[in-house]
């Protein structure tokens, strides 16, 4: 077995619990509520800053071209592309993306973006790969799994999400599990750990940035309202 399907056999709980919650099975069901799909989109956005920010430290790792041009399409595909899915909540939502823009993270998003740049600023290429592998990998599975069992049609709120998600991922995708395959391939045990850490955590934060979204996960204290 590869690496990278040992990695995935490995989180195979976790993908099943992440296609089980509520959030998720929200967009398969076309129902989820305005607050949440603000929250999400808000948190998002910043959340893909930081994606952005992982990507181009992963280039300063990288010695050949072709590995550099991985991650640089990867950033063109956040800039360009990843709007799309964004303006599908927005849309259902009767909000303008815009407004969505700029707010500060909640607990989950902190803990999901200091975790990849932590990653990106303190490891090796193998390890940045193995960090940002489950964003890609948990929404083609999601989505290509509500594309087969639920067939959505056209007029379903969260159509283009789905449709999105499920099918423009997937050959990058590939060449990021054939990259991490190649490195894991000459890499000590103790890398391969690293490796495999790393993607463990993304895996359980996709599921805890869901339940963010879900649940407006906010910080738990709050300043009190001024008294009258
Ligand atoms: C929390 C969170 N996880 C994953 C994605 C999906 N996503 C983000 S970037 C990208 C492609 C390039 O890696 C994909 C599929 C998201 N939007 N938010």
């Amino acid at each position: 077995m590869s690496f990278s399907q040992e990695l995935r056999k490995e989180a195979d709980y976790i993908f099943e619990a992440i296609y089980q919650h509520p959030f998720v099975k929200g967009i398969a069901e076309g129902h989820l509520e305005k607050e949440q799909l603000v929250h999400y989109v808000k948190q998002d956005f910043e959340y893909l800053n930081a994606m952005i920010r992982t990507y181009a430290l992963g280039i300063v790792k990288c010695s050949r071209r072709e590995d550099m041009e991985l991650f640089s399409t990867s950033i063109d595909f956040i800039l360009n592309s990843e709007i799309h899915p964004h303006h599908n909540f927005c849309r259902v939502a009767g909000v303008k993306y815009e407004d969505l823009q700029g707010y500060a993270l909640a607990p989950t998003a902190r803990n999901y973006t200091r975790h990849m740049l932590n990653t990106a600023h303190e490891g090796s290429l193998g390890e940045i790969i193995a960090v940002v592998l489950p964003c890609p990998w948990v929404y083609l599975d999601i989505a290509a799994r509500m594309l087969r069992e639920c067939q959505p049609e056209d007029s379903h709120p969260f159509y283009e999400w789905i449709s999105f998600y499920g099918s423009q991922t997937e050959p990058r995708m590939n060449l990021y599990l054939k990259k991490l395959d190649e490195i894991a391939e000459s890499a000590s045990e103790e890398e391969k750990a690293r490796m495999k850490e790393h993607f463990i955590y993304s895996c359980q934060l996709e599921y805890m940035f869901f339940d963010m979204a879900y649940k407006i996960e906010e910080w738990p204290v709050q300043q009190a309202l001024a008294a009258k």
